[in-house]
């Protein structure tokens, strides 16, 4: 039998100087199966292995070769292109992840057809609206990006419409190439000194500002979330939108399609318009509202349209849009150039692996962001909370429901620079899996603690002192809930579990109003007897008998003689017989074995 540990008395907090309250969202752990030489390099906070097999990517569009060889080196790669939406779900439950660009839904039928196994979906691109990221995250299902390696082909694009617009370059192709030659029809009108509103400065949008002054445009934005310095920086004034459209000579597009963008640009915003104004969408075709481009075009508003993106893609056939002489359209190609099509491969191509490994994925969408030395740092924090989230509902009561819990954060670090969010998503993770056969990770601990009616709420208590550690007390609270180990409430009628991390390794140092200090490792007794002599040595030899192994164990006592609780860590189970034999001990009042 292991070294029994003696007493060590932790003390609470001393100064506790304030508290605030901060809510909350989440990030990812994943379950997925992973061959046995990749088992190692896979974090063990993050992944939990299930199966022996090689995971199962499916590429249901054209991707980079580079991209395909990185996920061939690590998984089954199914390249298959043009699936109708009943192919892809038929596909879709042997595939663990799935990689696309913006001509694929992944609608919510797809996430159900899955029956869990699917956990990342990589878009090969920026744009993630043809994605369901509520049905992902209900799924638990990751969605990473590529948000980076198109953004100077996209720009360049824009350009490209912008210059061929005003200068009728398609036009004129197509007309040279008919036998004609118009020389008089076809003049254009020049840029130079021309104001140019890019709406929505992201990535895109701010390249596309850069070029457009080096052709001697005036430059204004809109974007309701860029910060102004950074459009300072580059000579841009942000406007609001109605100032935006209504002094541009030239409107650029390059925002999100999303519930509030969507058919943006309509009747009432173009009559707001100067008459003659020029526009270039290569967004997404869903923030104009195509029918009242048409009525805007044909009563001269607008003069041109240079469109690389269509609400329906492909538009359909007689599009009237598509069709309008002032208007130059190309097939949603301001990602594809050889170099942007590499990069992308390779971001989406790292990012899905990475996610499968169970890495964190810097570019997650349905998931917030903790970067990696912030992860390295929290590791053993995040452990902490997921195991005290476990022992805090093994203790509650058969028929109690959890439905109010508090986490409690005591850090010498300020709030801005301690991120609980992935603390607080391993807290649901604990309280939820011993309860149900829902499995829950960053993605979708949010959703899954809601739709059980589980509200968690966050504290943190700032310690005075040096914030090396980023924190000293995790605490966990269930109120209105009876308990199955009585000393687990506490004072104030909670079941009340709390520990730290010591030299790298979560403790449990507190339960109810106990002070105990146990590592959490394997499983746990909880033993509540009057305090006296023999007590550690009685339940050890039954433990000893049952050749169970002791890792760890101590003893937390109100005073001398009176009630003490003795929580020991154990490798095994004890049988029922030796767990019948420890609470016939004449001294133990009650006890509790508890699964970590
Ligand atoms: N045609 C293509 O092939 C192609 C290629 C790349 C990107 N895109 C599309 O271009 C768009 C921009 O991409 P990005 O990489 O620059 O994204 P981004 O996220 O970097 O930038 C989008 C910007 O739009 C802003 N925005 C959000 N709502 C807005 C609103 N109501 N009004 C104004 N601005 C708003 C955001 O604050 C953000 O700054 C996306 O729709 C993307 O899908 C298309
Ligand atoms: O959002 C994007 O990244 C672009 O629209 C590119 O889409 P694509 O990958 O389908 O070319």
């Amino acid at each position: 039998m292991a070294a029994l540990a003696s007493s060590i008395i932790l003390s609470a907090p001393s100064s506790l100087k304030k508290s605030t309250l901060s809510s909350l969202s989440w990030r990812l752990p994943l379950n997925v199966s992973l061959p046995r030489h990749q088992r190692r390099r896979a974090s063990p906070v993050f992944v939990v292995v299930s199966m022996d097999a090689k995971p199962t990517i499916l590429v249901a569009e054209k991707l980079g070769e580079a991209g395909i060889d990185l996920l061939k080196g690590f998984a089954n790669v199914d390249c298959s292109y043009n699936l109708s939406p009943e192919e892809l779900c038929t596909k879709i439950s042997l595939c663990d992840a799935l990689i696309v660009r913006s001509g694929t839904k992944v609608s919510r039928e797809v996430f159900e057809s899955s029956a869990g196994r699917l956990k990342v979906v990589g878009r090969a691109g920026v744009g993630i609206d043809n994605v369901d990221l509520a049905a992902a995250t209900e799924h638990g299902c990751l969605v990473v990006n590529a948000p980076t390696a198109n953004t100077v082909a996209a720009a360049e694009h824009g350009i490209a419409l912008l210059t061929a617009m005003a200068r009728n370059v398609a036009q004129a192709d197509a007309s040279i190439k008919a036998g004609k030659w118009q020389r008089n029809k076809y003049v254009g009108v020049s840029l130079v000194g021309k104001t140019l509103a890019v709406m929505g400065f992201g990535k895109v949008g701010t390249e596309v500002a850069r070029r457009a002054k080096g052709l001697g445009m005036h430059i204004i934005a809109h974007d309701p979330y860029a910060p102004a310095d950074r459009a300072h920086a580059i000579g841009v004034d942000l406007v609001s939108f109605d100032e935006a459209i209504s002094t541009a000579d030239f409107i650029s597009l390059h925002m999100p399609l999303t519930p509030s963008t969507s058919k943006i640009l309509n009747d009432e915003n173009f009559a707001k318009m100067k008459k003659g104004v020029r526009i270039v969408n290569v967004a997404r075709g869903g923030v104009i509202d195509e029918d009242a481009l048409v009525r805007a075009l044909d009563a001269g508003i607008v003069a041109q349209a240079a469109l690389d993106v269509f609400t329906v893609e492909p538009p359909p056939q007689d599009s009237k849009l598509v069709h309008h002489e002032n208007v130059t359209v190309t097939p949603h190609l301001g990602a594809s150039t050889m170099e942007a099509q590499e990069g992308v491969a390779i971001e989406i191509a790292e990012a899905v692996v990475g996610a499968l490994r169970g890495e964190l994925a810097a570019t997650a969408v349905n998931a917030p962001m903790v970067p990696a030395e912030v992860l390295v740092e929290l590791k053993p924090y995040v452990t902490l909370a997921e195991k005290l989230g476990r022992l805090a509902v093994q203790l509650v009561a058969g028929g109690s429901g959890v439905k109010l819990v508090k986490v409690t954060y005591a850090s010498a670090r300020a709030p801005d620079d301690l991120d609980t969010r992935l603390l607080r998503a391993m807290v649901t993770k604990g309280l939820i899996e011993p309860i149900s056969s829902v499995f829950v990770n960053l993605v979708n601990a949010d959703f899954t603690a809601k739709q059980r009616g589980i509200r968690i709420s966050e504290e943190r208590v700032i310690l005075d002192g040096s914030p090396e550690k980023p924190l000293e007390i995790i605490q966990v609270q269930i109120a209105n809930v009876e308990s199955k180990f009585a000393s687990a409430i506490s004072e104030s009628g909670e079941i009340k579990v709390e520990g730290r991390v010591k030299d790298g390794v979560p403790h449990l140092t507190k339960v109810g109003a106990f002070e105990v200090d146990v590592s959490l490792e394997g499983n746990l007794i909880l033993c509540r007897q009057v305090d006296q002599p023999g007590m550690i040595g009685s339940v050890g030899s039954i433990l000893g008998e049952e050749n169970v192994n002791v890792s760890f164990m101590s003893v937390g006592r109100i005073s001398p003689r009176k009630q003490a609780v003795m929580a020991i860590g154990v490798d095994e189970k004890p049988s029922k017989e030796g767990l019948r034999r420890i609470g016939e001990i004449p001294a133990v009042e009650e006890f509790v074995f508890l699964a970590l």
